[in-house]
């Protein structure tokens, strides 16, 4: 199989940009894949992105993605904090998976502490900006042994 990623934003990541600025910072989700194209393309790892503002979408998207994806990054937004059956689509389709938050949850209401997937991802960032999706993206080309020279 390719070297493949597939980047998931959940509900509300489409307004990254302009959703609370002061939190979330004023890059737009089409800067975040636009960047992530071009780290993905350097590095050989066929892209793929996805974002809904509903579950079950979600939920689809991931089982679309079991025998044609290697590894899951995914910002759930709210889903963290609520969602059990996106916890268990990501456990079915056994594709390794990153959590990523743009925030820092853990300095957030104390409901944003926990998160269904938490325990089961391979790694969790949170508060590092949409910087978080630049370091998702090189951890998961390290564990797929992809390296810059390989240009798609
Ligand atoms: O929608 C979001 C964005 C978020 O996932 C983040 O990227 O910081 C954090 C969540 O608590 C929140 O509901």
């Amino acid at each position: 199989m390719a070297k493949s990623l597939l980047l998931i934003n959940g509900p509300n990541l489409n307004l990254l940009g302009t959703r609370e600025p002061q939190i979330y910072g004023s890059t737009t989700l089409a800067d975040v894949h636009t960047a992530a194209q071009k780290q993905t393309d350097d590095l050989g790892i066929k892209l793929h992105t996805f974002q809904s503002n509903h579950e079950g979408a979600i939920i689809d998207r991931i089982h679309e993605a079991r025998g044609n994806c290697q590894f899951i990054i995914i910002n759930p937004g709210g889903l963290t904090h609520t969602s059990v059956a996106l916890r268990d689509a990501l456990l079915g389709v056994e594709i390794p998976f990153i959590e990523l938050h743009v925030s820092n949850v853990h300095a957030r209401e104390a409901w944003r502490h926990h998160s269904y997937l938490s325990d089961k991802a391979v790694g969790v960032i949170c508060g590092l900006g949409v910087f978080g999706y630049t370091a998702a993206i090189d951890f998961v080309a390290q564990k797929l042994g992809a390296s810059k020279s390989a240009k798609l």
